[in-house]
């Protein structure tokens, strides 16, 4: 059964178009993600799916009712975690779950706030200001919030943007638990590789308003993965190699299946005093973005020391 089916998705503003006709299902239960760099449309869509903004064409099914033919429904079966702030520091935690309650126009919230702030470990602290919480904490109290409705689906909005490798962790472990323990569906977005990689079974890359991939993190990484090695040439030449090259500004990416097995054919082509730098990204979500895209969300530095050792040996 499917918890969200988004048709023919559109958002225009004006002439520009930020979301373009795209088209998902999430099966109930999923960890779906939407990855894509910034600007690409992520959060117009959460902004749609959630009834926030009306689409200017298509639909989408949540939890069987249409968002445009019946919002209310649809809010009343959702949670929803933005990117920007959502507590009121001023308030406690307490208050801040009675806010949403009311907001929500959840009855009887009590038993479920206080279960799910024990669930989340910091009951104790459900009379202290939200503004002395630390980062993990109000992560927790903001997921609280969004699961005090008992939602079939959650989502949320780059739910790590900005926090250290700590607390990230932390909240991917989370995420895993609540969609297990209250049997919710996740959609989140994101522009981090890893993060799509780790916590989500299928994802839909979305770049410039459009989707232009969907797949298990597996299948995607098979089907446009394998390493892309970029050269910055001294001097334009024209390099022949049984491999995909595509030239932008003096830079060479070069998409191989291996670069560890292909870097000295490589050097030896182009000559290593004509090469300025060297960069290598390793097999992974990042370079399935560069395969479709021929653009970088994030990119891997690559070691200097082992290239350079490389060159020595190929200019034996
Ligand atoms: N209200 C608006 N009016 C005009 N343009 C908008 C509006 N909201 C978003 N956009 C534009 O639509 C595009 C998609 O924005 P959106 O916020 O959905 O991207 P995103 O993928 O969530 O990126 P980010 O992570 O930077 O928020 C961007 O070019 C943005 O400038």
């Amino acid at each position: 059964m499917s918890s969200v089916i988004a048709k023919n998705l559109t958002k225009k503003y004006g002439d520009f178009t930020a979301v373009d006709h795209i088209n998902f299902e999430i099966e109930k239960g999923e960890i779906y993600g939407l990855l894509g760099p910034n600007g690409a449309g992520k959060t117009t869509t959460i902004k749609m799916l959630t009834g926030l903004v009306p689409p200017t064409e298509g639909d989408a099914i949540i939890a069987g009712f249409s968002v445009k033919e019946k919002p209310i429904e649809v809010k009343k079966r959702i949670g929803w975690i933005s990117s920007e702030v959502i507590l009121d520091d001023e308030l406690t935690a307490w208050e801040n779950l009675e806010i949403q309650a009311k907001l929500e126009g959840v009855k009887d919230w009590k038993e479920r706030g206080d279960q799910l702030l024990d669930y989340f470990g910091i009951k104790e602290f459900k009379n202290r200001k939200a503004g002395k919480f630390s980062t993990g904490m109000r992560k927790k109290l903001e997921v609280s919030m969004a699961l005090l409705n008992s939602p079939e689906i959650i989502f949320m909005d780059e739910p790590t943007i900005g926090l250290d490798v700590n607390t990230r962790a932390s909240m991917w472990k989370l995420i895993r638990q609540i969609n297990k323990d209250y049997s919710v569906t996740v959609l989140l977005t994101t522009h981090y590789m890893e993060e799509a990689d780790m916590l989500c079974s299928r994802i839909s890359i979305i770049n410039k308003g459009k989707i232009i991939a969907t797949g298990t993190p597996e299948y995607l990484k098979e089907k446009y993965g394998g390493d892309v090695i970029e050269i910055e040439l001294k001097k334009d030449i024209e390099v022949k190699l049984p491999y995909t090259i595509v030239k932008k500004d003096g830079t060479l990416r070069i998409k191989v299946p291996n670069a560890e097995n292909t870097l000295l054919e490589i050097i030896n082509t182009i000559g290593g005093n004509n090469i300025k730098s060297l960069k290598v990204n390793k097999s992974s979500l990042d370079t399935v973005f560069l395969t479709l895209t021929g653009g970088s969300i994030e990119e891997e530095d690559f070691d200097a020391k082992k290239f350079y050792a490389m060159l020595r040996r190929a200019r034996r």
